[in-house]
């Protein structure tokens, strides 16, 4: 199975549709987030699932158990494969999210985003490294009987290790040769290649712009395809 979730962070549905379309042989998964949920709502997550790939709704639900328990039942109608809560809202909350998602759809937690590094936790007054922090909001997640997390792909080899049966989420992926053709890291700050976070044993690799901003998206993602 293909492991690559597109993200379809655009600012239009018929772009974002278009897109999927395109690259869908290369594909194995369409992921829509904030952008597109705030701008197109279950409408526009209707129209992108016509296309026919499992949908993955990042979210990131971070609120008191019962408000994101209550979100979660307001999604289930969409079938999302796989969902996004923050571990950061604590082990109640996950408890409640897991248990009002429906059967099918895979409750993973958002560890450390991979945009900050450890100056950014310390400025919110985490002490530990990125990297720590990453362990520890995974073994509570693991408590609170999710499906898996959310990481970079370096710390991904370690969670593997502690959480045999985890479903891993990485994103922050650049290719070798994202710097060169102008997309860079951009605003994320830990990040690695596809391949090198697939054998580090990555479930699901989240690429966005290397793609969607590519010259070439088909191209782009035939070429991450192709390293994997
Ligand atoms: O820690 C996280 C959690 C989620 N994301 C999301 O993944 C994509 C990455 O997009 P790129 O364009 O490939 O950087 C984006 O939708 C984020 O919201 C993340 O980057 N880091």
């Amino acid at each position: 199975m293909n492991p690559i979730y597109l993200a379809l962070d655009l600012p239009r549905l018929d772009a974002a549709v278009a897109l999927a379309q395109k690259v869908k042989g290369h594909v194995g998964g369409l992921k829509l987030g904030l952008e597109f949920f705030c701008a197109h709502g279950h409408h526009g997550v209707h129209e992108v699932a016509k296309v026919g790939l499992p949908i993955f709704l990042d979210l990131k639900l971070h609120d008191i158990p019962n408000t994101v328990a209550g979100a979660m039942q307001s999604i289930h109608v969409l079938e999302p494969a796989i969902v996004t809560i923050h571990a950061a809202g604590g082990r109640a909350m996950m408890e409640d999210a897991k248990a009002a998602a429906g059967e099918n759809c895979k409750v993973v937690a958002v560890t450390v985003l991979t945009s900050l590094d450890g100056s950014d936790l310390s400025a919110t007054g985490i002490g530990s490294s990125a990297h720590d922090q990453v362990l520890r909001l995974t073994d509570l997640a693991a408590e609170a009987g999710l499906d898996g997390i959310v990481c970079s792909g370096h710390e991904v080899a370690q969670v593997h290790k502690r959480w045999k049966n985890g479903y891993f989420v990485v994103p922050g992926l650049r290719p070798a040769e994202a710097s060169p053709n102008g997309i860079g890291g951009g605003d994320q700050k830990r990040t690695m290649t596809p391949r090198a976070a697939r054998d580090a044993g990555a479930s699901v690799l989240v690429i966005g712009r290397p793609i969607s901003r590519a010259e070439d998206p088909v191209a782009a993602a035939r070429a991450i395809e192709g390293t994997l």
